[in-house]
């Protein structure tokens, strides 16, 4: 307070901004702009300081010895940390040096990390610094009382969520925020990522004026960010937790986080839910965020137990914490970051690494990873996350098939060797025995232990059939698998021992592997032939070949069409049905049939999780859209790089370089390069509008013009500015808000007049293309939108929208303060400046505003 009654005394004037007296002129001069202003800004802000009364250190490049760097013409000291000793040299080259160059592959640390702000790089933990840091650390678990795991809310928590190694935040002055990490590109810029851009700010939603700050226990929810919802956590016993309804791509970063400024210790080791605030290297305070009427909805995000459930990172970043996600968070999982091993040891939290798909060469292996039966339950191939282990499964097997297939196959010959060398025993899930007996070939074979399960059983006589050379063998070989569905002839395929030996940890014995296990053997069916397959693959297979016509049998697999999946029909199914059914031959089950009718008939039996798309086949169509949701685009142009969710996509791109335009109009004689392109410009023609919406009953002849437009209902504004969260694109001549540039170009010729279009007929110009397609059917007399009440032409679709409203009388358009109802949306916007007193036509002449263009036209009359 002291200090703060001095500052006002204290004359700013003057205050020295220079800092070439603590360079070399060849130093300097080597300098950037952006270094020169921001050491100038930290001198600044120093001096500011220091003539306030408060004690603070001069920024490291002040302390230089200037006469001795002369001399000895060496250059300064480094930015980043003088107090670990480190004698580093630091010169401007290199430190610009650190400016977009290639960074080591990203990897998350199971760790907080700092922000790299404007001044500094972070400096390598030294063994000084490592000392330091654990000599910081000891001394906070000695002072701890009881260093032992407290249940949520039940005991008392000790300790604070903290950053690792302290590092210079420069959080009362910073005019620039050099080097930004890009996670996408594996570099570092002097500004934002070119390519990626900057961080994509999730800011906390506006709490309405009725919840008071400080008042209402509400108020750290009512803060929640749009796509964000409060629930049980996944933990067992952490309490609530927060979990993504939509995705958050990498590189989202939510923040700061809320909560009260608080200085003792003692108070921050009690609450829980303090995250501590480092400033100059040295613990500054905390953000105490365990009022819920004084916090933000972070307060709610729970510690991650291995460094897999991390999905968002923690960092300091001018004094506040925020947290960033360096990986894509899918809509189902839960936020989760690191605490700090302190915090993580007390919620008894081993913090090893847990192996992950790329340690195991990309093979589902990792049982371990979700052997949480409580979720949630990870792909092993892709970034959706499940809730329950079943959907996973059903996922895999969907969008996975191939890599899946070949898991079970391979599990299931560990198994066998297994059982064979008495090592595991397995549960069979089918609980009933006469099923499991009807099912399991040779599960009477009294030769064999009583106590054996059915699984064991199988597992022996299928082995022994191979010693027998009996047809009736296993192929285990994926690929070769994989080709049967196709080809007609079976391929026969023992066990091989170069199957059975990679990958080691996959034949662990879990429950999951129980589990897969006995999923496997519901789907292994037998053949008389030569091959043991499974039905779900290979009906799949033949569904998508269309060789379906020459089904016969009806024997044991069945399709669910709740599940849209094949499975077998164990009840029906016994050993002798198995004998008679051949797959891969002529015979199939009669479910196929149901699939083709489907197909035949139009119906899409294949169903997106995520969007609700559907498609005829799962295999290709399916997965290829599924990949739109996990941003992989495995298909890259050879020529501009960009990539592709799907082959054809690329195909179809491919043509942008090639000029190739193969779809013609037979209407008017138009090209275009994509099918698609023509059948919607063709809709012009038609007048069709296809696509129709469920609130107005307005038609548009392409799918996205009826999801933008779906946003005039809902109020959804997706396109959220980084920096004033709304439209970054301001006319600066109304003032008018723009979502994208391009928007605001074409806005800007209402101002200017320019008119780029010309009608090639009467030469009327037009400030968008739109516009002069639509004029030109004046000319030819075409109009294409007829009312179908009326039988009224139309030369645009959207008059002919308006027109209907005639017939119907609706009014679409809502005022949100006054209810009032209007028919068109300009009429809404329009009304809505009575509420909002806006008035963004001004007379060029007396500078008056004007609600409405017609107003202001009367009014310029007054002037003439
Ligand atoms: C910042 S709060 C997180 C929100 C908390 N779950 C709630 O419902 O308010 C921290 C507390 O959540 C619980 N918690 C967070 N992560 C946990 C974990 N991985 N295991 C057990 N408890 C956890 C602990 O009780 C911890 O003190």
């Amino acid at each position: 307070m002291e200090a703060v009654n001095q500052m006002s005394t204290v004359n700013f004037d003057n205050i020295p901004t220079t800092i070439n007296e603590f360079f070399s002129a060849e130093e300097f001069a080597k300098m950037t702009e952006y270094e020169k202003q921001h050491l100038s800004s930290l001198r600044q802000n120093f001096e500011a300081l220091k003539r306030a009364g408060l004690p603070i250190k001069p920024p490291e490049f002040m302390l230089r010895n200037k006469a001795k760097r002369e001399r000895t013409n060496i250059t300064a000291l480094p930015l980043t940390d003088s107090s670990d000793g480190s004698d580093a040299e630091w010169t401007p080259d290199s430190e610009r040096a650190k400016i977009a160059v290639q960074k080591k592959p990203f990897k998350p640390t199971f760790k907080v990390v700092y922000k790299k702000n404007a001044t500094k790089k972070p400096p390598p933990p030294t063994t000084k610094t490592k000392v330091k840091a654990k000599k910081q650390k000891m001394e906070e678990m000695e002072e701890e009382d009881d260093p032992h795991v407290y249940p949520f809310r039940t005991k008392r928590v000790t300790t604070f969520m903290s950053l690792i190694i302290p590092e210079d935040d420069d959080f009362l002055y910073t005019a620039f925020d050099l080097f930004v990490d890009c996670e996408e590109c594996n570099m570092e810029y002097i500004t934002d990522c070119p390519e990626h851009g900057p961080l994509k700010n999730v800011y906390d939603s506006e709490v309405p004026p009725t919840c008071k700050k400080g008042e209402n226990p509400d108020y750290c929810r009512k803060t929640l960010p749009q796509g964000l919802v409060i629930k049980k956590s996944k933990i067992p016993r952490a309490g609530l937790g927060v979990f993504a309804t939509t995705l958050f791509p990498v590189r989202s970063r939510f923040g700061p986080y809320g909560g009260r400024k608080e200085m003792d210790r003692y108070v921050a080791h009690e609450s829980g839910y303090c995250w501590q605030v480092v400033h100059d290297g040295k613990p500054s305070h905390f953000v105490d965020a365990s009022d819920p009427k004084e916090s933000n909805w972070m307060r709610f995000v729970n510690c991650a137990r291995s460094e897999e459930e991390q999905c968002v990172t923690a960092y300091q970043h001018k004094g506040e914490i925020y947290y960033r996600a360096h990986k894509d968070i899918y809509p189902g999982m839960e936020l989760l970051v690191y605490y700090g091993d302190s915090y993580a040891r007390d919620l008894g939290i081993q913090t090893q690494k847990v192996g992950s798909l790329e340690s195991t060469g990309g093979y589902p292996v990792n049982m371990q990873q979700d052997n949480d039966d409580n979720g949630p339950f990870k792909c092993h191939w892709c970034p959706f996350v499940y809730f329950h282990f079943i959907d996973r499964e059903r996922h895999m097997k969907r969008s996975h098939n191939e890599e899946y297939t070949w898991c079970l196959q391979e599990k299931f010959a560990c198994h066998i060797l297994k059982l064979q060398e008495g090592k595991v025993s397995c549960t069979p899930k089918h609980t009933n025995p006469s099923d499991r007996e009807a099912f399991v070939r040779g599960a009477d074979d009294e030769s064999l232990p009583s106590n054996f399960t059915c699984n064991q059983k199988r597992a022996i006589n299928i082995k022994n059939e191979q010693k027998n050379n009996n047809t009736h063998v296993m192929s285990l070989d994926f690929n070769r698998f994989n080709k049967m569905g196709k080809k007609k002839n079976v391929i026969s395929h023992f066990v091989s021992q170069d199957s059975l030996s990679r990958p080691s940890n996959y034949i662990q014995e879990t429950e999951k592997d129980k589990y897969l296990m006995n999923l496997s053997s519901s789907h292994l069916v037998y053949y008389t032939d030569n091959a043991v397959a499974n039905p779900n693959y290979c009906l799949q297979n033949h569904c998508t070949e269309k060789t379906l016509g020459n089904c016969k049998s009806d024997v044991c697999a069945e399709y669910d069409e709740k599940d849209n999946e094949f499975s077998v029909r164990k009840e029906t199914c016994t050993g002798e049905d198995l004998n008679q059914y051949k797959v891969c031959g002529k015979e199939c089950a009669q479910s196929i049939k149901l699939i083709q009718k489907r197909t035949h008939m139009g119906e899409k039996p294949y169903k997106c999780n995520l969007c609700g798309k559907e498609f005829n086949h799962s295999n290709d169509c399916l997965s290829g859209h599924k990949r739109i949701h996990t941003s992989q685009k495995p298909y890259k142009c050879d020529v501009c790089g960009k990539g592709f969710t799907q082959n054809i996509n690329l195909s179809r791109h491919k043509r942008v370089h090639t000029g190739e335009k193969p779809f013609k109009c037979d209407v008017c004689g138009k090209d275009f390069n994509d099918r698609s392109a023509l059948s919607s410009h063709k809709r012009i023609h038609t007048g069709e509008e296809p696509y129709k919406c469920d609130d107005c009953g307005k038609g548009f002849t392409q799918y996205n013009h009826l999801s933008t437009h779906k946003r005039v209902h809902t109020g959804e504004k997706p396109y959220k500015c980084d920096v004033c969260g709304e439209k970054p694109y301001k006319c600066d001549v109304c003032g008018k808000g723009f979502t994208q540039y391009n928007h605001l170009s074409k806005h800007k010729r209402i101002h200017t007049g320019e008119k780029p279009y010309k009608c090639d007929d009467c030469g009327k110009g037009f400030s968008v293309s739109n516009n002069l397609s639509s004029h030109k059917r004046i000319h030819t007399g075409e109009k294409p939108y007829k009312c179908d009440v009326c039988g009224k032409g139309f030369t645009k679709s959207n008059d002919l929208s308006r027109h209907k409203r005639v017939h119907t009388g609706e009014k679409p358009y809502k005022c949100d303060v006054c209810g009032k109802g209007f028919t068109q949306y300009n009429h809404l916007s329009k009304h809505k400046r009575i509420h909002t007193g806006e008035k963004p036509y001004k007379c060029d002449v007396c500078g008056k505003g004007f609600s409405d263009r017609s107003a202001l036209s009367k009014h310029k009359r007054n002037h003439s």
